[in-house]
């Protein structure tokens, strides 16, 4: 790899659509890192967090990883959408101005603890900062650094998981604090560690919630969020590589 940057890779997948938020629809290729400084207790993708999937995390140089891309899009320019596990932990910089200078764009998705100055480069950064049902808590300072970080050339936007009220109070209380950024809310979807590698998804609980969701906020008369439900979920349940 000769000294190249080295992302360990959980997965590489696509064309799919972009199944979340401000890109929804979008055809993407997925570039998915291993490893997390968090540990959401309802992570829909544990097999890139778990350090017990560890093993299958492969070790990749960005010629190789980009290799992967050009193969899946047929060289054709379209959205690479980097997630994780936590993808503002590897090295992605030289991955960005690889595709860039072919035509592609990058979307980067992260929960905003870690701040790079390749942000800057991304097309679109989603900042999705994690409520209290996650049993996580959010760093503001980190998370400003991450929106000081990409400035102004990306789009930045928030996406906020909702499963409860405690949950729909954090979503309020952030949009608040940026007043100027488009923000998502998606409905939780309940996994657990033993559902990961299944595509089983209790659909009409996740419409329940995604009703309950539109519901109570449009009673509020809270108009600044859209909602939004996980399409690839709907679509193809909790399958990986979709
Ligand atoms: C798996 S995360 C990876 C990127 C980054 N670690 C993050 O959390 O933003 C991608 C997106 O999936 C969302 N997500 C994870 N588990 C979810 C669940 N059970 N239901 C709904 N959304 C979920 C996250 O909140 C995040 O917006
Ligand atoms: N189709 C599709 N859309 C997605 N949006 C965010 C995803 C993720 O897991 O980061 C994801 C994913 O895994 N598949
Ligand atoms: S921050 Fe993202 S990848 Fe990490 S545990 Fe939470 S949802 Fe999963
Ligand atoms: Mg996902």
């Amino acid at each position: 790899m000769n000294g190249e940057a080295v992302i360990r890779v959980s997965e590489i997948f696509g064309p799919t659509i972009q199944g979340e938020g401000v890109l929804i629809g979008e055809p993407t290729v997925f570039v998915r890192s291993g490893g997390c400084d968090y540990r959401c207790v309802w992570c829909d993708t544990l097999h890139a967090v778990d350090p017990a999937y560890r093993e299958e995390w492969r070790p990749l140089g960005t010629d190789e990883i980009w290799r992967y891309v050009e193969a899946l899009s047929g060289g054709q320019p379209l959205t690479v959408s980097l997630s994780g596990g936590n993808p503002a932990i590897q090295p992605f910089g030289p991955l960005i101005g690889r595709g860039r200078a072919a035509g592609y764009r990058f979307a980067l998705e992260t929960q905003g603890s870690v701040a790079k100055p390749w942000f800057a480069d991304l097309s679109t950064l989603i900042l999705s900062p994690k409520p209290p049902s996650s049993q996580m808590e959010t760093d503001w300072a980190a998370f400003d650094a991450c929106l000081a970080a990409a400035g102004s050339a990306p789009r930045t936007v928030l996406k906020i998981v909702v499963f409860d009220e405690a949950d729909y109070a954090y979503a309020k209380d952030a949009g608040a604090r940026y007043p100027h950024l488009s923000l998502f809310l998606q409905p939780g979807n309940p996994v657990g560690p033993a559902q990961t590698e299944s595509s089983e998804v209790d659909l009409e609980a996740n419409l329940g919630r995604m009703r309950w969701l539109v519901e109570r906020t449009l009673e509020d008369g809270w108009f600044a969020p859209r909602i939004l439900p996980q399409l690839h979920v709907l679509l193809w349940g909790n399958r990986k590589g979709v």
